[in-house]
């Protein structure tokens, strides 16, 4: 478990981390998410005691991580893949880790066989590819065994396949009862990983919720009905103060909407009252990354000019990955 009480952290007139309280829980694979400069990366780094804050402080299961006895034994970190001396090979870059941190020698082989780099451990770091570097690096964070795993920007960067291994290892983490921050800009990505999340902006925390909880509040909810009585029933909702609008949708003809976070109960009942008949009901989620928008707008820190790169960046998964929370992959 990883606690923040009023975290702040000022570098000169720039306010990088705000009054920010927050709770990682175990078990969980927890989305940390924010624009561009939100603080982040100060933050992970005054976690795990590379950064100093100002005012206010962060624990791990109730202690400082400069207080820990054998740190890489309860927390471990992937800030930046590619630390690695090149020249160096996995397994030596490991054995010194393993060596200077009075780790046991047969966790590096433990840890190359969890991230599937066995085969290649004897290889030059400086020739493996981005998606080799990752879980190298990955390899680095668990040589300890530890509860408690924080990974910065994990798949910036990957291919597909890179990207649902890590999203499948994390998953597999958590399960194991773990602690799991991971920080993100990929918004699809977050939707299919993150089953918590943690929303800040310039410093400042926004949300902590479910990820679905987050959606919902932020886009609300829709329903969809398709019925050959549509007037009808448009006509029998209004009655009940409910807002109706309806749309031409390509290969369903005239489909009915209903807005406001209300049940698809409520619309199947008011439907059966009044004998009308339902070819298909279904209550829609936002996306998260309308959710984000939404509830990021004046927090974030690019211009205009930025903008469609920004957005870009922010995929938006479809309602229904979102609606299907975090995947299972393995
Ligand atoms: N060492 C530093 N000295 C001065 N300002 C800093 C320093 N580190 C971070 N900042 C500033 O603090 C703010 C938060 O930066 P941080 O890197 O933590 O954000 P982030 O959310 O990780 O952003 P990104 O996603 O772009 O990496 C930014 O305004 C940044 O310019």
């Amino acid at each position: 478990m990883i606690e923040a009480k009023g975290l702040t952290k000022r570098y000169g007139a720039t306010v990088a981390v705000d009054n920010l309280s927050f709770e990682v829980k175990p078990g969980k694979v927890t989305g940390f998410l924010g624009p561009n400069g939100a603080g982040k990366s100060t933050t992970m780094r005054m976690i795990l005691g590379l950064d100093t804050p100002t005012s206010g402080d962060v624990r791990i299961d109730g202690q400082r991580y400069r207080d820990l006895h054998q740190p890489l034994t309860k927390v471990g970190a992937l800030l930046d893949a590619k630390w690695v001396h090149p020249n160096r090979s996995a397994r030596s870059h490991l054995a010194w880790m393993a060596a200077s941190n009075k780790l046991p020698k047969d966790s590096v082989d433990k840890v190359l066989e969890m991230v599937g780099l066995t085969t290649v451990a004897n290889k030059r770091a400086g020739a493996y590819s981005l998606g080799m570097s990752q879980r190298l690096g990955i390899a680095g964070a668990l040589l300890g065994d530890p509860e408690v795993l924080l990974f910065d920007e994990p798949v910036n960067g990957l291919d597909p396949e890179g990207i649902v291994w890590i999203r499948t290892f994390m998953h597999r983490l958590a399960d194991e009862g773990r602690t799991v921050l991971v920080s993100s800009h990929l918004l699809s990505e977050m939707a299919l990983t993150a089953e918590e999340l943690i929303v800040i902006g310039r410093g400042r925390l926004i949300a902590q919720s479910t990820t679905q909880e987050f959606v919902d509040r932020a886009s609300g909810t829709t329903v969809k009905v398709r019925t050959p009585q549509l007037d009808q029933l448009a006509g029998v909702l209004q009655q009940q103060q409910l807002v109706t609008r309806i749309e031409d949708v390509e290969d369903q003809g005239k489909v009915l909407f209903v807005e406001g976070d209300l049940s698809t109960d409520q619309v199947g009942e008011a439907a059966a009252a009044h004998g009308i008949v339902l070819h298909e009901l279904t209550l829609q989620r936002g996306s998260l990354e309308q959710a984000f928008m939404q509830m990021t707008g004046d927090s974030v820190e690019y211009h205009a000019h930025d903008e469609v790169a920004a957005v870009t960046q922010l995929e938006a998964p479809t309602a229904a990955e979102v609606a299907a929370g975090p995947k299972e992959d393995n």
